[in-house]
């Protein structure tokens, strides 16, 4: 049987909103215990003055990695989203999955109207700006997917959201940053030694998204002590969408059937489906869930 989710209508408001007003004719419905009351960010003062307790190590938390956070920290000093994305009475967002129904998908202008665009890993802005957009408010990344186009695929002012999976990516930047000696080890598929960046762009998601994304949306009814599934990098920012957004959009998201060996995953490559440490099925779920409930709305199809 398919888990299932339970749900709350919620008070966000999204009437005489031009990008929803066709799709969205029911209220909104909220995630069960949804709080904004996390930081989007992790700041210094969580690590500085205070310790900040937490139950888990990477991915799930911070556990044991306060004092290489507290030394990244101290040299980024920028811990929030921009003030004019903060101020936004009502954000609308949409989150842009790599996947291959974007191609042919004319989408780029109807992406580029939304306030906040969140794009992901290593996906290609330049040359495929029609049917993608070129607008970057945010783009989740990890090391190992850091190897973007600086300048061609990012806004000067896109922020460079770093979800951290293990101590070494934390490392990893903070040497990029403070352009210290290159000493990468760890990593299943070499990281950028160069990266142009401007550091006040960079921030590292609370593994609070992370968590949730984990246990709430993908095995809901696991024990908490069960070997938890890594999300993807869209699921996250999915998950991240749901709590820092008033509108969650969707676009891009979706994998071939497994054993389809001709359909290409992503709108910018040729590579098919493989072994792959994500459990794709139970996602989908997740995500037909978020949509089903009204949740996410989608811009291609699902
Ligand atoms: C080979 C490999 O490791 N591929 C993984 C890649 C790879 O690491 C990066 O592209 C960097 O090279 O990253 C992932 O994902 P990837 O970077 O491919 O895609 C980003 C997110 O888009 C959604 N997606 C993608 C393709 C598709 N057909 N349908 C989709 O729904 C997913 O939500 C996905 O997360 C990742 O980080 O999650 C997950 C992928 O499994
Ligand atoms: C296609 C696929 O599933 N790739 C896997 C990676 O995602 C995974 O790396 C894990 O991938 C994460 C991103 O999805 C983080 O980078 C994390 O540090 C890293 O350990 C490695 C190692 O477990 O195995 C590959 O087959």
């Amino acid at each position: 049987m398919e888990p299932t989710i339970q749900y709350h209508v919620c008070l966000c408001q999204t009437e005489n909103n031009p990008l929803s007003s066709s799709t969205l004719t029911l209220p909104p419905l909220c995630l069960p215990s949804y709080s904004r009351d996390h930081p989007v960010f992790l700041q210094l003062s969580d690590y500085f003055w205070v310790k900040n307790e937490t139950l888990y190590q990477l991915p799930y938390g911070t556990k044991g990695s306060e004092d290489s956070l507290m030394k990244f920290l101290a040299l980024t000093k920028r811990y929030n989203v921009r003030p004019e994305i903060e101020r936004l009475p009502c954000k609308r967002c949409v989150v842009v999955g790599n996947g291959f129904r974007l191609k042919h998908s004319s989408l780029g202008n109807v992406i580029d109207k939304y306030d906040i665009v969140i794009r992901l890993n290593n996906a290609p802005v330049h040359n495929y700006q029609e049917d993608v957009g070129k607008k970057t408010t945010m783009r989740f990344f990890y090391p190992e997917s850091a190897d973007f186009n600086q300048h061609l695929d990012n806004n000067p002012d896109s922020l460079m959201v770093l979800v951290p999976f293990k101590p070494m990516d934390i490392n990893w930047i903070r040497i990029i940053i403070n352009d210290e000696k290159r000493v990468f080890k760890g990593f299943w598929k070499m990281p950028p030694i160069f990266w142009e960046v401007n550091s006040e762009n960079v921030r590292i998601l609370n593994p609070y998204f992370m968590d949730f994304a984990a246990r709430k949306l993908l095995t809901p009814h696991q024990a908490w002590k069960s070997k938890r599934r890594i999300p993807t990098t869209g699921l996250l920012a999915i998950t991240f969408a749901l709590h820092f957004c008033d509108l969650v959009h969707i676009a891009g998201f979706g994998y071939p059937m497994l054993g389809n060996k001709q359909q290409p995953i992503h709108y910018y490559d040729r590579r098919t489906l493989m072994r792959t440490s994500h459990n794709i099925t139970l996602e989908a779920i997740a995500i037909k869930q978020l949509l089903q409930h009204r949740l996410i709305h989608n811009l291609t199809y699902f």
